[in-house]
């Protein structure tokens, strides 16, 4: 296809300037070794013909088409260049020289006698090298004055043309609208007083309004209060503290900055996070921000577990903002000399998913940082600029921020500084509100509580749904589950690692593109885990069977439906693993596949978590969750198959259970040099009979499947998946009428099942 461009005089102008350049290193020849590769302006451009009225012209005025050029667009700069397409001589795309060109810059692009002959007439008789110069200099002059008085004729001649039109037909701002188009317009977010680099940054991550909690949050941050702020999954809370503490950054660097060297400086936040994971993700989502905004170049150091900590020390030394878990950032800390000291001059402590950071498991190493960073003791840093001094001498700088989608009832009144505790079941006595509140150190009495969802914890587009099966069949029906919704991206939560392991071995032998994540996985297994879900190129119906590990958080686009396999044992669990989905204004799903005996739990962990729903009246359903049915047909036709893949994954599991235990023993019968026999170990240790001996039997009786049998159990179970579930047809009497075969030979809806399926309207 021809390319097309108009014609200005801004265009041109830079035109006859670009051609000069190109002609000084421009190509001689076809064969000079030159790649074919020319500007746009070294075109050889044709004008288009236009109709005979300028009504028909159809905003084409102006237009002029070149053919035969393939586009190339150089990596990076966004610049565009042409080449002839290919069977094309090299130089037959390009321009000839014009009047007003200077005869010895242009190098000649010739390919003909023609042009040769074309050049000698115009070569200057030999003269005096100053002579030669000043006649060229009066050529010059002649012909840009004969030129400018050629272009403005012809302007006067032009008939007025809307200037939008105008601007919209030439080449070059087509290029530079081409640019624009990378960002949004941000103007929705202009109430915040934000920095135009942040406001860029946005613009180019294509984020045109601010989200309710980033519209609440980052004003009464920028005006320096502490914050706890409580808004649903995937409402954007990390960008409502990462984007006052970048505006933070900016306005600091601003004060003193060096275009030389950055100034050392101490950290100037610290943000926790409670799993390996989110800390990725935070560090991650603030760092693209900050790559997208032009000269904002804060450092962020990532302080996780399970990587080189030697490397995390190296990026910390140089760090702008420390993105963290709990222990990883203590551990560093307290074995580093200085960095507590650092780090109290810190301007902002995050604490993300603060619910879960300031119980169980992390709360101790928490304890210890904040400890840290309010111990005052003498001494000087010599690392340090000296405004990180002097704003260390100043007590308590810090502002705090407090962030999650669920706090406990105790803790969001204690924080938002309304009314008593009425004791709760969240954390134990030491661990209680009054102890977080002077802990956390709020620089201000009372923290302002911004709660911008207080009816609703669940994401708006988020539907939730209930499977009720008995309970030795939920992998059946986990299954089924995920045969109704091909190329959904799924997310299936289950309550213990071994159950991961297994599950995900069990799809695997399904042949459905599953993969695990838990806590016990090496750290970088974890993260291949989640980047191969995540990755848009990824299997669209790609599974992901986790722990609760991933259910803070974890920022994924594009999951469908999360599936709780074993129903969370608390609320505030089972709001965060289904706000994986529906997440930033999405649609998504969370079923609940749930056993007779969890059902009871189940209605009460729904009602309170929609009890302010309920209290209004809606909806007025026993369970606020819809109970969804699966076809009896599906759940029979699938059984055998299930049941195959359980033997083969039960077989593997066992068999690496007991090389497991036997390598182990083994290893110590070797080390005691003695002879090490299992069966008469097992005797000896009562291992067959009593407490565990169902269990070890089972496992021993699954290891001790052959190779050829589990090779035949792999064969049958082939040879099932290659067809559809049959609902009910005969595929002898497809043409009866019963199915669409013209809709199934186009490939139309869901290819696991043969026969019409009722949808789960879900
Ligand atoms: N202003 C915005 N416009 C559009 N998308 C946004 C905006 N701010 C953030 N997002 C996107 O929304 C998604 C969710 O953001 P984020 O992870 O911060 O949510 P969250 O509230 O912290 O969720 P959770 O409680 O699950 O941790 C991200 O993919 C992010 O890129």
């Amino acid at each position: 296809m021809g390319q097309k461009r108009g014609r200005d005089s801004k265009a041109q102008a830079v035109e006859s300037k670009k051609r000069k350049k190109a002609a000084k290193s421009g190509p001689a020849s076809d064969d000079s070794g030159w790649d074919g590769v020319v500007d746009l302006e070294d075109l050889n451009w044709k004008e288009v013909a236009m109709p005979d009225r300028m009504e028909d012209a159809g905003g084409f005025f102006g237009l002029e088409e070149i053919d035969g050029v393939d586009i190339i667009r150089s990596q990076g700069h966004g610049e565009v260049k042409f080449k002839a397409k290919s069977g094309k001589p090299k130089n037959s795309i390009l321009k000839p020289p014009s009047e007003d060109d200077d005869g010895e810059e242009w190098g000649g692009i010739s390919d003909g006698e023609t042009d040769k002959a074309d050049k000698a007439e115009k070569t200057p008789t030999p003269a005096t090298g100053t002579q030669v110069k000043e006649d060229k200099k009066k050529q010059k002059e002649t012909k840009k004055k004969e030129k400018k008085a050629k272009d403005t004729k012809a302007k006067e001649a032009e008939p007025a043309r809307d200037p939008s039109l105008k601007s919209s037909l030439s080449f070059a701002t087509l290029l530079e609208q081409a640019e624009d188009d990378d960002g949004v317009d941000v103007s929705d977010w202009d109430k915040l007083g934000l920095s135009p680099e942040l406001l860029t940054g946005l613009s180019k991550m294509k984020f045109a309004t601010p989200t309710t909690v980033q519209k609440a949050c980052i004003p009464v941050i920028l005006d320096g209060h502490d914050v706890v702020g409580k808004a649903s999954t995937g409402s954007g809370k990390t960008l409502a503290f990462g984007i006052p503490i970048l505006e933070y950054y900016l306005e600091k660097r601003e004060k003193k900055i060096d275009p030389v060297e950055k100034p050392k400086t101490a950290p100037m936040a610290l943000i926790l996070s409670p799993t390996r994971e989110l800390a990725v993700q935070l560090a991650k989502h603030i760092g693209d921000l900050t790559a997208n905004s032009p000269d904002t170049d804060a450092r962020i150091a990532l302080l996780t577990g399970g990587l080189s900590i030697q490397k995390q020390q190296r990026q910390l030394a140089n760090a702008d903002i420390v993105v963290g878990t709990p222990g990883r950032v203590w551990e560093i800390l307290s074995t580093g000399s200085g960095l507590i000291r650092k780090m109290q001059s810190i301007r902002f402590l995050v604490i993300d998913e603060a619910d879960r950071l300031l119980s169980e498991g992390h709360f101790k190493e928490v304890e210890e940082i904040l400890g840290a960073l309010d111990r005052k003791e003498s001494g000087d840093f010599p690392d340090m600029d000296e405004e990180a001094q002097k704003e260390e001498q100043e007590p308590n700088v810090r502002q705090t921020l407090v962030f999650s989608a669920t706090f406990h009832r105790d803790l969001q009144t204690r924080l938002a500084g309304k009314g008593r505790s009425s004791g709760g079941d969240m954390m134990d006595k030491k661990e209680s509100m009054e102890y977080l509140l002077k802990k956390l150190n709020f620089r201000e009495e009372k923290p302002r509580f911004i709660d911008v969802n207080p009816e609703q914890q669940m994401a708006e587009g988020l539907k939730e749904g209930i499977v009720e099966c008995p309970a030795m069949e939920k992998d059946l029906y986990l299954y089924a589950l995920l045969l109704y919704y091909p190329k959904h991206r799924t997310l299936v939560f289950t309550n213990s690692i071994s159950a991961v392991r297994r599950l995900t071995q069990l799809l695997q032998a399904l042949q459905l593109p599953a993969l695990a994540l838990h806590s016990s996985m090496a750290q970088k297994a974890r993260l291949r885990s989640v980047e191969r879900f995540s990755s848009p190129t990824s299997d669209p119906s790609s599974i992901l069977v986790a722990t609760d590990v991933a259910a803070r958080g974890l920022d994924i686009k594009g999951i469908d439906c999360v599936i709780h396999y074993h129903a969370p044992r608390a609320a505030d669990a089972y709001v965060h693993r289904s706000g994986r989905t529906a997440r930033a204004g999405a649609v998504g799903k969370s079923v609940l596949i749930c056993a007779p005996d969890e059902v009871v739990s189940v209605a009460r962990l729904a009602a309170k978590i929609h009890a302010q729903r309920l209290k209004r009246g809606i909806p007025q359903k026993k369970l606020p969750l819809e109970s969804l049915e699966i076809d009896r047909r599906v759940v029979s036709r699938i059984r055998t198959r299930i049941n195959l893949a359980k033997k083969i994954t039960d077989s593997n599991i066992a068999k690496e259970k007991v090389s497991s235990e036997d390598n182990w023993l083994r290893a110590a019968a070797d080390d005691l040099g003695v002879e090490y026999d299992s069966e008469e170990f097992d005797e000896s240790q009562g291992k067959t009979r009593g407490r565990g001996g169902g269990r070890q039997k089972r496992d021993k009786q699954n290891s001790s499947i052959t190779k050829s049998e589990l090779a035949g159990l792999r064969a049958e179970l082939k040879s099932q998946l290659a067809e559809r579930v049959n609902i009910g047809v005969s595929e002898r009497y497809l043409t009866a009428g019963r199915i669409d075969i013209e809709s199934l030979l186009r490939g139309e809806g869901n290819n696991a099942f043969l026969g019409n399926l009722d949808p789960l309207n879900f």
